[in-house]
């Protein structure tokens, strides 16, 4: 049903709502209230409480604008049972006039304790003899944009609730009665109703903390909705073949006995799980999840040898330039028989023509960044594709379907690899449509980092750590945080961070890193680095993801409250990659914010990332960890993965039984909340 056909809603006003994702009446039935005003009765003075909202009447008794700089408008009421104040600040002199003494006053507002008793500042009021009926339900308060008025909102959807209850258009029950009834949730009609015209018996603390059965509700049907879309991605996937890649024990034996160490017992049950998938004519769907510094990557070698063994290419996509690079010299050691392709954004001319061709042609493992996507790439005969997105989430969803293999109907199989340790719970939710590996051992002889906080003015003793580290053989970072939006500005910083340092430790060689330098600069840095022949490397935070350089043992952040808590892990995991003791420091500029507090400490006491990221998960909410809107990767408009833990359980069993028993109503479900949330299209 349009907007338009609501009473005072023309044209203007619907492009307004539609700023708000609200296209059509069904759009605004499920724009919820943000919060509740109980305007349904009036309390009597002597019963007030403080910080509690009320609804008061009484008469004026005395009206008067205090002195001062800033005056005040206090008009003091009676209602019989007692007296109290009402405040303004920003007044009009004509309101003074108006709210004189004998006249008959209501007033809605927060009231709290006043020098001379209880007293509401700024209410909402109305004067006269003739006031309007009470509210006969809570009014709901809902979330506005501009140029879109509380009042407009609120009448909007009390005209849609009135044309539901009068059954003006259909909104089918898609969830089983039975089901509905043994939880005593309502059905998602008399839900919204409730929800938009709260009778004034109910639970006004449980509407405000969302966990009304009628908000319950709604989240378990839009809960219910993700599990589902999830599914039907995952089984459409399943639809098409791929092919079986079978490694003998003998390939598997001959490649282990190359490596420079043993798998850890977590590298060898994982690797099991991804050549079990491989072995089987039908797309691998995997997540590897591992904390820092796990040993993902010889993971995603292992799989890459069963590629090789059946003829196919295999194509591993980092999220950087720095860390696509650093996979290819790594890949180089595993595979030094093959031809190894790179393909990045920066490859121009003659060299992408020849990086092209391989690819098409005799290239069989190929490594690169998003560029390896585009449509132009060509492969010849791509049968496994590798992502390490490290902690960038939500790309696999929309490159997954575009590869095909060589057959029309054949997928290649999908390995994604992530470092950011989320919370089982989480990974359940998100990953809904993948199946979870996790690394969840680190290699042997790995030291816990000493983690230490430094005050930014105590620098200089610093500088004898950094002496002694680099003089012991070992090697340091520097990163430099400054949270410019310019790329340009933070390569400034790190460049005056570079001037300093190279001054101040005359006897070591100083490098430099950053965002704004050429391909083959950084590349030529990180040799360096690599090589030992930078002792001290000065860098942005481009150096966060995957670096490897198990030689470098300490790790100082300057200005470290100004980054989140899995970022800082990131960074630390730069060191502790090699057996000796490692150390961070991080810098940080007094004073902190209590939230800034919680993160530096947390970075002390542990080194553990799933516990860092519980921790996280409590400071900064799923949806920041999961990645934003854009980014697509999981968008509740009701629910909180963290909060409803226990529904998202319901939900998954009412998923299961729904699928076997009523797949119509599954697709009717998914479309309802395609269009409500407009993002699980993407799942
Ligand atoms: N089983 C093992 N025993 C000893 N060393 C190992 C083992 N597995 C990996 N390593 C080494 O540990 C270091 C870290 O491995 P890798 O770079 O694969 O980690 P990662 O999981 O990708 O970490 P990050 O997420 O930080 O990039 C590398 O130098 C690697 O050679």
């Amino acid at each position: 049903m349009e907007l338009t056909q609501l009473k005072g809603i023309g044209k203007t006003t619907a492009e307004k709502l539609e700023q708000l994702g609200i296209r059509d009446v069904m759009d605004l039935l499920f724009h919820l209230p943000l919060r509740y005003e109980d305007k349904t009765k009036i309390t009597a003075i002597d019963d007030l409480q403080g910080f509690s909202h009320a609804q008061v009447e009484g008469e004026i008794t005395h009206s008067y604008v205090t002195q001062g700089r800033r005056p005040i408008l206090v008009c003091e009421i009676d209602d019989g049972s007692g007296n109290m104040q009402l405040k303004f600040f920003n007044f009009y002199y004509s309101q003074k006039i108006k709210m004189r003494a004998g006249l008959k006053v209501r007033a809605f507002g927060e009231v709290r304790h006043g020098m001379y008793g209880m007293e509401i500042i700024h209410p909402e009021f109305s004067l006269g003899e003739d006031q309007p009926p009470l509210a006969e339900t809570l009014t709901p308060i809902y979330p506005k944009s501009e140029g879109v008025s509380q009042k407009l909102l609120q009448k909007a959807a009390a005209q849609a609730i009135q044309l539901l209850q009068a059954g003006a258009f259909e909104l089918d029950e898609l969830l089983p009665a039975q089901w509905l009834s043994a939880q005593q949730l309502p059905t998602l009609k008399a839900a919204l109703i409730q929800v938009h015209t709260p009778p004034p018996e109910l639970n006004v603390n449980q509407l405000m903390t969302m966990s009304h059965p009628a908000q319950i509700r709604l989240k378990i049907e839009e809960i219910l909705a993700h599990f589902l879309a999830m599914h039907q991605a995952r089984t459409a996937i399943q639809q098409h073949q791929a092919v079986a890649m079978p490694i003998s024990e003998a390939d598997h034996q001959a490649m282990l006995e190359r490596l420079p160490f043993e798998l850890t017992g977590a590298q060898q049950r994982v690797v099991a799980e991804i050549h079990q998938d491989l072995a089987k004519p039908m797309p691998m769907q995997r997540l590897v999840q591992g904390d820092v510094g796990s040993g993902k990557t010889v993971v995603a070698a292992l799989a890459i040898q069963a590629a090789l063994r059946a003829g196919k290419q295999a194509v591993m996509m980092a999220p950087t330039e720095i860390l696509a690079e650093q996979h290819l010299l790594t890949m180089r050691d595993y595979f030094p028989q093959e031809q190894l392709v790179f393909l990045s954004g920066k490859i121009k001319g003659q060299e992408r023509a020849e990086a092209l061709t391989a690819i098409a042609g005799q290239g069989n493992i190929i490594i690169g960044t998003h560029a390896l996507f585009q449509t132009e790439v060509v492969y010849r005969d791509l049968a496994l594709v590798i992502i390490d997105e490290q902690h960038r989430f939500g790309v696999h969803q929309r490159l997954q379907l575009k590869h095909k293999g060589k057959q029309h109907d054949q997928l290649p199989h999908n390995l994604i690899m992530t470092a950011t340790p989320i919370p089982r719970t989480l990974a359940q939710i998100a990953y809904a449509n993948l199946d979870v590996s996790v690394i969840d051992e680190l290699p042997p002889n790995r030291k816990v980092i000493n983690t230490v906080l430094l005050e930014n003015s105590k620098m200089p003793q610093l500088a004898e750590r950094i002496r002694s580290a680099c003089q012991r053989g070992e090697q340091a970072y520097w990163v430099c945080t400054l949270i410019e939006e310019s790329e340009h500005l933070r390569a400034k910083a790190a460049q005056d961070t570079f001037d300093e340092l190279t001054a101040s430790f005359p006897d070591l060689k100083v490098g430099l890193i950053h965002g704004r330098q050429k391909a083959d600069e950084k590349q030529l840095v990180m040799d360096r680095f690599k090589a030992n022949e930078i002792h001290l490397l000065v860098a942005t935070t481009v150096i966060e993801v995957g670096v490897d350089v198990p030689n470098a043992s300490l790790m100082v952040i300057d200005n470290a409250e100004r980054l989140g808590l899995s970022q800082l892990h990131q960074l630390r995991g730069r060191v502790g990659r090699g057996n000796r003791q490692s150390h961070c420091v991080l810098m940080y500029q007094a004073p902190l914010s209590e939230n800034a507090q919680i993160r530096l400490q947390t970075m002390r006491s542990t080194n553990d990332g799933f516990e860092i990221a519980r921790q996280d998960l409590k400071l900064r909410g799923p949806g920041e960890i999961l990645g934003t809107r854009q980014k697509g990767s999981m968008e509740f408009r009701f629910s909180n993965p963290e909060q409803d833990a226990q529904l998202f359980q319901q939900a998954k069993i009412l998923a299961a039984d729904l699928m076997k028993d009523n797949p119509e109503v599954c697709e009717r479900i998914i479309q309802r909340w395609q269009h409500q949330a407009g993002e699980l299209a993407k799942v």
